[in-house]
């Protein structure tokens, strides 16, 4: 069947966290509706932009775009933006069963609230059952617009986004207004009373099993979820079912999504925190709260839980991170097409913080990345030339005289390229992320990367600088878990393989919004001679001539 949705993309004062401020919605609202669709259905976007002076483009994350690569919504890589007062139609079909999201994908709009979540019903019976679901969308929020980020993104010397002023669950957070008062604030911004940021509610049967569905569309925040006193069952990660684990709490990288069980089994008399923190950077943001409440308990819904929020692990326990990251193996008996025994090529990207005319910026292999004005799929698929760089960027870093990745490099200076990898129609790929130290000494962060267009195969984790004979000897071959979004721990690598046998152009990238926008991403060509005609509408800034318009 075909699930329609009709959406106006517009500016509208909210205040998702009491604190009243310009965000982008669909059909009015930050998160968006959420869509809900059957294993096999076409989804069509009609999207209208009527943001008046900004462009949009709106990517579905976790969704692979089989045959349908212009719908990826990936501006510069995929299509043109759309331009304001233009509608644009997303058509494609969600193959597999899961917990997926959307979001822009035009400079760091995503982060100004155009976002919300895909669930995609399966064809066929799930390993697990539950008698009741819930979703969790969770989301860190500034208070500075998106321009005054990129603009101070951009600046010599840097004005870096800073930690979030808030974090949200479905889009509601709860900022202190008296502080924002005392800090110098404009008190009539921050409305402690308005619905936007009224607490949610999760409210559960007793004695009754729920799934909850999770994402995290964080711009920059590793986050830790617990719902107090209720253990998790880990089932289901980036659309893929996981041999079941329990967890206290949860770790969840931007762009990731999960699925757990929880038992409605603690007393039905008190309310409980569901709980955000921030992992991975020292936190300065409160946590993020909503409530779990009882049917028939004597606690009022609303009421706030009698104890204290859970606070989370400790921020900076990588070790606790990295054994969840270990613990995420594929569930043994919906065991996925098994990974090819081995790799035709093998990428190396060194994750490095680098600088290029003052300015900071990431880099992989010392190459920080800027998009083509003219999308990728369109300057292959039509044979332009001159549009992007065409000298392909390096398969791995410079390694001769023994990179530290502990350490703070000598030299940080890097270049800026639109070059692609192109990669063999149906080679088995091999990307191995290493972190390495920033900067600044003494530092290397998480970094969530997400790729389009594929799900990849996890193949192993580890601490320190990778090596090539040694650590492939031990990835897991047996069950490794499918996902589209991974993280490197800090001054760690991770491995991942994939089949690139999805005709197209697609991107690979941090899914921290700032460090997207400072460089951190590639792009991977695949079977372009095989994608379809391109639809009129993903070239509209491309003239005939292959310029730009
Ligand atoms: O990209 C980043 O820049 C800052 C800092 O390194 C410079 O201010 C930071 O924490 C990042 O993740």
């Amino acid at each position: 069947k075909t699930v329609h949705e009709k959406w106006d993309i517009s500016y509208h004062f909210k205040s998702p966290d009491c604190v009243r401020k310009l965000a982008v919605t669909v059909n009015g609202g930050t998160p968006g509706p959420t869509i809900r669709a059957a294993q096999g259905d076409t989804v069509v976007v009609t999207v209208k932009n009527s943001l008046m002076t900004e462009n949009v483009a709106i990517h579905w994350h976790g969704i692979r775009q089989i045959g349908t690569p212009w719908a990826d919504g990936t501006e510069g890589v995929t299509q043109c933006p759309i331009l304001p007062g233009e509608t644009f139609e997303y058509r494609f079909v969600v193959d597999r069963p899961g917990t997926y999201m959307y979001h822009a994908h035009y400079g760091m709009q995503r982060s100004a609230g155009l976002n919300g979540m895909i669930i995609v019903s399966p064809a066929e019976p799930e390993p697990f059952s539950y008698d009741g679901e819930h979703d969790v969308f969770l989301n860190d929020w500034w208070h500075k617009s998106t321009y005054e980020q990129a603009a101070g993104l951009a600046s010599v010397p840097i004005e870096w986004v800073g930690e979030p002023k808030s974090l949200l669950i479905n889009g509601r957070g709860r900022f202190n207004c008296s502080a924002l008062a005392a800090s110098g604030g404009a008190a009539a911004a921050c409305n402690a009373t308005s619905p936007d940021c009224a607490v949610q509610v999760f409210a559960v049967v007793p004695g009754r099993t729920y799934r909850f569905r999770i994402g995290s569309v964080t711009s920059l925040s590793a986050l830790n979820f617990e719902i107090e006193g209720h253990p998790m069952t880990v089932v289901e990660a980036d659309g893929h079912y996981v041999k079941p684990f329990v967890v206290k709490n949860l770790n969840i990288y931007s762009g990731e999504t999960y699925s757990v069980l929880i038992k409605a089994d603690q007393d039905p008399n008190r309310n409980y925190w569901l709980a955000s923190n921030v992992v991975s950077r020292k936190p300065s943001t409160p946590t993020g709260t909503a409530v779990l409440s009882y049917y028939g308990g004597r606690s009022s819904p609303r009421a706030l839980p009698p104890t204290a929020a859970p606070t989370g692990p400790a921020w900076n326990d990588t070790a606790y991170r990295i054994a969840q990251s270990q613990a995420t193996v594929s569930h043994p008996a919906h065991v996925h097409p098994p990974p090819p025994p081995r790799a035709d090529r093998t990428i190396l990207l060194l994750n490095s913080q680098n600088k290029i005319d003052g300015r900071i910026k990431w880099a992989l292999n010392n190459v920080s990345f800027v998009l083509p004005h003219v999308p990728y799929l369109v300057s292959l698929k039509h044979g332009l030339r001159g549009t992007f760089d065409e000298r392909p960027p390096p398969e791995t870093y410079d390694n001769s005289t023994g990179y530290d990745v502990y350490g703070v490099q000598p030299n940080p200076n890097a270049t800026t390229s639109d070059g692609l990898y192109r990669l063999a129609f149906g080679s088995v790929v091999d990307v191995v992320l290493q972190n390495a130290n920033m900067l600044a000494p003494n530092n290397s962060e998480t970094h969530p990367w997400h790729l389009h267009g594929h799900d990849f195969w996890v193949l192993g984790y580890g601490v320190g600088r990778y090596d090539p004979v040694a650590h492939p000897a031990a990835y897991n071959l047996k069950d490794p878990i499918m996902k589209n979004t991974v993280a490197v721990h800090p001054y760690g690598w991770t491995a991942l393989r994939f089949r690139a046998d999805n005709p197209g152009v697609w991107a690979f990238h941090c899914h921290i919004e700032a460090h997207f926008f400072m460089g951190m991403g590639v792009a991977f060509e695949e079977g372009i001679d095989r994608v379809g005609q391109l639809p009129e509408e993903v070239m509209r800034c491309v003239s005939k001539k292959g310029g730009r318009h």
